[in-house]
Order: structure tokens, then sequence, then C-alpha cells
């Protein structure tokens, strides 16, 4: 089990920035009351938990409320309580017109509006945050450009084109019980957005779960649970389907943030769906423009001097050293400003790359590739 959504190849041609994010809310204080309100009415639906919503390093997540060892159960959430869209396509992801995103998208903003008349039907929108900052969403070209990588441009050209593939083909769904309002496209897209970041699958189920989708990534070995369908008992006798999170190989301590593994996916996974990319990444690969081949972690000490060599050219097309782009990176953390976050996550990115070019290529640079991974 994992958080084992690769989404859709998706994205927008709306510039996001430009337009007001109408599915949630931008006061933080707001979020943060709704999402107190969702784990109260999750308590009274029987949810059972061992956490709570608090900030973390991450910023929204979990964090437990007593000792557990690894394998307990953390979080149950009655499955009544959750967003499913039942898939025939389990064993395929990534397909361009594979549905339940867009399917999903449609029942979550069928909720917030629902919501206008049964406040419990809005309580999970209601806690949502901002859609997470991918490329689609209103990059700058300069932070674009500093992802230094065409084929990365390209998927996000790709991913915009089925973003909007999915509102030719939903946002009738979404906007049939009135006319299509200004608004509604972005509204969609966002939503959009937000289930790319926090699906989870089991089989051939797509589930949005409250509560159980605060929890923040990381992967197995630092850390991250993992989730599975149970049966349990419910009133009178009865048995009933819950989801439960279980704690990773770690175990918790009261006051650790319970995180989970969604699963291995390459940096240009992390970036396009979730807006983020995890410290380490051992799943990174990329192909090389030439021979279209896809490197790995695998591939370092490797005895292929031809890969080697195309490793180098790539790097050497480069305009700075994987160094200055460390150099440049710090820089950028120390003097932080609000709106250097794309900036950071590009050159995160671009970093992230050459740190794999360079260790296949066997080049050592100054901060040394054999850490194995990039951890600034
Ligand atoms: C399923 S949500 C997790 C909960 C989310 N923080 C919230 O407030 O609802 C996934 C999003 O959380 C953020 N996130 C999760 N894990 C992260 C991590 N390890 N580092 C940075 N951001 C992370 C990213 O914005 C990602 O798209």
């Amino acid at each position: 089990f994992s958080w084992n959504v690769a989404p859709n190849p998706v994205i927008a041609t709306t510039n996001a920035a430009d337009s007001s994010i109408i599915i949630s809310t931008c006061d933080e204080d707001k979020i943060i009351s709704s999402s107190l309100l969702l784990q109260e009415h999750l308590d009274r639906m029987g949810a059972t938990r061992f956490c709570e919503i608090g900030e973390t390093k991450f910023g929204r997540g979990l964090v437990a409320t007593k000792d557990l060892m690894p394998g307990e159960t953390v979080l149950r959430i009655p499955l009544s309580e959750t967003i499913i869209v039942e898939t025939e396509q389990s064993d395929h992801q990534g397909l361009i017109d594979d549905p339940w995103a867009g399917k999903l998208a449609v029942k979550l903003l069928e909720r917030q509006r629902r919501g206008n008349a049964n406040k419990d039907s809005s309580k999970y929108s209601d806690a949502l945050p901002l859609p997470p900052p991918t490329p689609t969403r209103g990059w700058s070209v300069q932070a674009l450009q500093t992802l230094e990588d065409v084929d990365t441009l390209q998927k996000i050209e790709i991913q915009r084109e089925w973003q909007n593939q999915q509102w030719k083909t939903f946002g009738e769904d979404f906007t049939s019980e009135d006319n299509t309002t200004p608004g509604d496209h972005q509204r969609f897209l966002d939503a959009l957005d937000l289930v790319s970041s926090r699906t989870i699958r089991c089989g051939s189920k797509f589930m949005l779960v409250p509560l159980l989708d605060m929890a923040n990534h990381a992967s197995r070995d630092e850390g991250g649970g993992f989730y599975k369908i149970i049966d349990a008992n419910g009133p009178l006798g009865t048995r009933k389907k819950e989801i439960a999170l279980k704690v990773g190989d770690r175990g918790i301590n009261v006051g650790d943030e319970v995180l989970l593994d969604y699963g291995d996916r390459n940096n240009d996974e992390w970036l396009l769906y979730y807006g983020f990319l995890p410290n380490r990444n051992s799943a990174e690969s990329l192909i090389l423009p030439d021979s279209q081949r896809t490197i790995t972690w695998d591939d370092v000490n490797g005895e292929d001097e031809s890969l080697k060599d195309e490793c180098k050219v790539v790097l050497s097309l480069s305009s700075t050293t994987l160094q200055e782009d460390i150099d440049t990176l710090n820089k950028l953390k120390q003097n932080k400003k609000h709106n250097d976050d794309q900036m950071e996550l590009a050159l995160n990115y671009r970093t992230a790359r050459k740190t794999l070019l360079s260790a296949v290529a066997g080049v050592k640079t100054s901060s040394g590739f054999s850490s194995a991974f990039l951890v600034i």
C-alpha cells in the first residue's frame, strides 16, 4: 500500500497567480479553524485517532498524541466519510484518458456546493489548503527557465493540455446546475490540482480521505507510514469498512509528525503533481536527451563509459556548475523573500538533476556527490 497515485499527466491554460483561488481561502486562520471543525466532525462520525492536526516543518500536518509502535494504527476513518471514484483502469497509471482525477474534482466541487444547504458536506473542502505550487500554476518565466530542462517544460505543457481536456470532459458535469459562471474554469483546475496531490489509491478505488490526507510525505526509510482498508466493528454488531493509517518502521513518539510514504516517483512527478521535492529521492530518474537512455541511482559506479560520457556532455551544456547552483540555492534560502518559492523549487530540481548526472558520470564536485543524495 502506498500513496500510489501518479496522477495523470496533468495542467492549465489560465495563469493561476492572476486569478482568485476560489476553492480554498488564503486566510490561514480560517483554514486552521475549518481543519479543527473537520477533526471534530470526524470524531463524531466514528473516526479513531491517536494524532491531531498541527503545524510541522512541512506546514500543516498530523502530530502523534501518544507513542506508537511500528505497524500500529494511528488513524482510522470510516469509508463513508471519504470521497471515492472507482476505476477499471487500476493497473494503468498516468494514462492521459484516465478519468478518475476529473471525476474526483467534480465530486469535491459538488460537496462544496452542497455545503450551502448542509454544512457537513463542505467540512472537508473548507479545510483544504491552497493547491500546491506546481509549475502549471502561474510560474514565472524565470522560474521555468531555471528548471533548465526542455523535457520538463514539455511535460508541463502536456499537463496543461490534460487539465484542459479534463475541464472539457467534466466541466459540464460541474456546471450543469447553473450556467458556467466566471471562475468556474479556475475553480475546476484548483480542484484538479488538489485531487492530484491528495488522492490515495486502494486497488481500483481512488479516494480523498479527510484527515489522513493531511499526513505529509516521508519515504519508508525516513519513517513514512502506510495505509490499508480494514473491516471494523460497526453499531449493533454490524461490520463497517474503514481506512487505517499505520505507523512506519521507525515507530512514533508523542509529539512527532505522523508521516505517510506517498510512494516512489521521480522528481518530475513530485514537481508536477505535488509541488515539492523530497530531500532525498532514491527513485529519481531522468532520460538523457541524446540516447534517450534513463539513468537512476543504480547507475552510479557503473562501468558503461558511453553513459558516463553522455552525462558529462549534458552537464557541460549547462551555463552553471552543480556547485554554483548549490551556492545560489543556499543564498536564496538565507535571504528568502516572500515570492521566492518557485525559484527555490526550480533550483532544487536543477541541483537534484545535476547531482544524479554528476554521480553517474563519476564527476566529483566540492560538495561531493558521494553522499549519494543532495541534502541541503
Ligand atoms: C496530501 S497533502 C499533505 C498535507 C498538507 N500539508 C495539508 O496541509 O493538507 C500533500 C501536500 O503537502 C505538501 N507536502 C507533503 N509532504 C511534504 C514534504 N515532505 N515536504 C514539503 N511539502 C510536503 C505538498 O504541498 C503536497 O502537495
